[in-house]
């Protein structure tokens, strides 16, 4: 009997684990949040100036600019459907570029994947 209901509660928590981790996905955005504390425990946020941002000008280390926002799209490099293109403003503004119509708006959404501050002005 005791290993019955042994037996019972530990499907319920397996099956309770299981119920948790498809409800509550685990979501690879939250890595990428680069918010920072000050001393003073508030949330404070990263900011690059362009000197910075042009440093990153490259295949292997890549930044761009979308609207005042600086994106590190260097793991997306070769990954990108457009090829190099993607490098054309490489550490700089690529907003205009980047709006193109060869985007869909989905793209929109995935680029915040690679947000890593705002633009120092
Ligand atoms: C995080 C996602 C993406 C980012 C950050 C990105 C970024 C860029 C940038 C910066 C450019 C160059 C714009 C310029 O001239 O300054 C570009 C061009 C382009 N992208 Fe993307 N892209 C993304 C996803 C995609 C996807 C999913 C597709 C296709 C399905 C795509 C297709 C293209 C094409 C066709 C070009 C133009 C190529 C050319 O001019 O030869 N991109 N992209």
């Amino acid at each position: 009997m005791d290993t019955l209901l042994l037996v019972m509660l530990a499907t319920i928590l397996f099956a309770g684990s299981l119920i948790a981790i498809f409800l509550f996905p685990y979501d690879s955005k939250d890595l990428k949040q680069v918010k920072t504390r000050d001393t003073t425990g508030k949330e404070t946020q990263q900011f690059f100036t362009l000197s910075e941002v042009s440093k990153h000008n490259q295949a292997t280390d890549c930044w761009i600019i979308i609207k005042n926002k600086v994106y590190d799209v260097t793991s997306y490099v070769e990954e990108h459907p457009g090829g190099y293109a993607i490098l054309n403003h490489a550490g700089g503004d690529s907003t205009e570029g980047f709006y193109g119509p060869q985007h869909a708006s989905r793209v929109f959404d995935m680029v915040e994947e690679f947000y890593i501050g705002d633009l120092k002005l």
